[in-house]
């Protein structure tokens, strides 16, 4: 199976109508090349982009759904077309997934369950999603994550309950913090036994150098493939029957104590 992860350049200097026509124009360049790709998180706003998430959140089927969908069904690919920011008619923002099939179905919406920010940021102007999302695809099941959910194992082993075996994860990882986007991707792989396809983006938006090198991580944890600083495009052919192979030749996942006692005080 190959994948191309679009490590978009999302900065002002180019409008939000122009970029989700040039990333359109991408994910129809990979016709044929790949069957799965995969865009970051916010990419129309930006990640840190704060003040533009409520003037330009969308509905589920708003713009960028309908562009997304187009260029899935154009370029016959599985979409994961990161996230936007969501506007709930009945309820609050949301930071959202859309993934869609080779026709152009949303076939799944994730709504991001670890929000960034602390006290300030997405962590108070969006509200937090509430359900894993995994999406079935011919040969491998996807599990989806946002970003800062990269630091919860918890909710990559739900995933991995859930069935899956690739683990998608979409963000805006600021530059600061590489290091630990880059352990991050490898640790989940490794515990999980699963592939890891972490999607960033390039660029500075809103004071924040993005740290770009999106990466590809095999079930032993081994990288298949890591970008630049950049924006570009990363194919990576990978087998996801390795996943099934490693967990049988090496069956930690077996060993997991459920259920342990609280620690005694
Ligand atoms: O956890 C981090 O260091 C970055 C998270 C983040 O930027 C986000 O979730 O938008």
């Amino acid at each position: 199976m190959r994948a191309s992860l679009l490590q978009i350049d999302v900065n002002e200097g180019e409008s939000i109508d122009s970029r989700r026509l040039r990333v359109a124009s991408l994910v129809r360049e990979q016709a044929g090349a790949a069957e799965l790709v995969v865009l970051p998180e916010l990419w129309t706003t930006g990640a840190f982009a704060y003040e533009g998430f409520a003037s330009e959140a969308e509905p589920l089927e708003g713009p960028t759904h309908e562009a997304m969908a187009k260029a899935a069904s154009d370029a016959g690919v599985w979409l994961h077309a990161g996230s936007i920011p969501e506007r709930d008619p009945d309820g609050p923002l949301y930071n959202t997934s859309l993934v869609f099939s080779p026709s152009g179905d949303l076939v799944a919406a994730y709504r991001k369950i670890h929000r960034f920010g602390f006290d300030k940021g997405e962590a108070v102007l969006m509200g937090a999603g509430e359900e894993l999302v995994t999406v079935r695809l011919p040969e491998t099941t996807l599990g989806v994550a946002t970003c800062y959910d990269l630091r919860f194992p918890e909710l990559f082993r739900g995933l991995v309950d859930a069935g899956a075996e690739t683990l998608v994860v979409p963000a805006g990882w600021p530059e600061r913090r590489r290091a630990h986007w880059t352990l991050l991707a490898q640790a989940r792989a490794v515990e999980n036994q699963a592939f890891v396809l972490a999607c960033g983006t390039a660029g500075t938006h809103a004071g924040v150098p993005q740290a770009g090198h999106s990466i590809v991580v095999d079930p032993w944890g081994e990288v298949l493939a890591e970008a630049g600083a950049g924006e570009q495009v990363l194919t990576v052919e990978f087998d996801p029957a390795k996943v099934a192979t490693t967990r049988e030749q090496f069956p930690a996942l077996k060993d997991r104590m459920l259920g342990l006692p609280a620690p005694r005080r």
